[in-house]
């Protein structure tokens, strides 16, 4: 059983759960009066690098990293900073999220929200969009094309977007077979947790430029985005570094400025 699994199996029991409290067609009517989604796209084309920043409290990799007892004012500072997007982990057991998580984020901040968990499960979807979020993770190591089409659907369906995770060249051909426009390359190894920068490259190149190419994990510094951004990434995914960092909204001008001296 590799880490993937472990985490899948805990978030379906949770998932269960919250099916017996709150039936499927109920999520499902939430979801259909919520505010319609926004589109993060035509931001991760234009040519500044788009920064998404994570409200993460802690990891099976790294256990705890930052309290965040408001995640709506640090998702406001990620927002002030200059941030494209927004990712809120919502996974309870092994991230320390939650719903109120994203319920609080959306509810503070006017740029596109990504809600980051396992999805395994259409009500997962459908509870996506009903607490307002705009964009999805798909994890293509954690789930058969087949599941990936149809998820692909059903959240382009509700409006949404996909950013579609990939770690090895298998999984990159497969997310680009399918059609997806927004890829990330996670340097994470999810069935190992262990992290390495230089898993991007290869894959970008792999990806090529007619998608959105997104590096995510273990970006640290200024000098770890202008690594990835030379290796042609659109946008970073950030946790760790912004959610430790005193200063969120400097450290967001940074990156984007390390890009832009790349780009130059
Ligand atoms: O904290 P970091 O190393 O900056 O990483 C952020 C993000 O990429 C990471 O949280 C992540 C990437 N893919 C995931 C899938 C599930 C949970 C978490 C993740």
């Amino acid at each position: 059983m590799t880490v993937l699994d472990d985490i899948i199996a805990g978030v379906r029991e949770d998932l269960e759960q919250r099916r017996r409290r709150v039936p499927i067609d109920a999520v499902r009517e939430a979801a259909a009066a919520a505010p319609p989604a926004l589109d993060p796209m035509p931001r991760f084309r234009d040519p500044r690098l788009a920064v998404i920043a994570e409200v993460k409290r802690r990891s099976p990799s790294k256990g705890d990293l930052a309290a965040i007892p408001d995640p709506a004012s640090l998702a406001a500072a990620y927002a002030a900073g200059g941030a494209a997007a927004i990712s809120v982990l919502t996974e309870a057991r092994r991230f320390g999220g939650s719903l109120a998580d994203l319920d609080a984020v959306r509810a503070a901040v006017d740029v596109p929200v990504l809600r980051k968990d396992f999805m395994v499960d259409d009500y997962q979807f459908l509870e996506a969009r009903a607490h307002g979020a705009d964009l999805v993770l798909l994890i293509v190591a954690a789930l058969t094309d087949d599941e990936l089409a149809h998820f692909g659907r059903l959240t382009a369906e509700l409006g949404m977007t996909a950013l579609v995770e990939t770690h090895t060249a298998d999984e990159v051909d497969r997310a680009l077979a399918l059609g997806f426009d927004l890829i990330g390359v996670n340097n994470r190894n999810l069935k190992n947790l262990d992290v390495d920068l230089a898993t991007f490259g290869p894959l970008a190149s792999r990806l090529g430029d007619s998608v959105v190419r997104v590096a995510e994990s273990g970006i640290l510094s200024a000098d770890d985005v202008a690594i990835v951004a030379a290796q042609g990434a659109d946008a970073v995914l950030v946790g760790e570094a912004l959610v430790r960092h005193g200063d969120p909204v400097a450290a967001i001008a940074d990156f984007m400025s390390a890009a832009e001296r790349v780009h130059a």
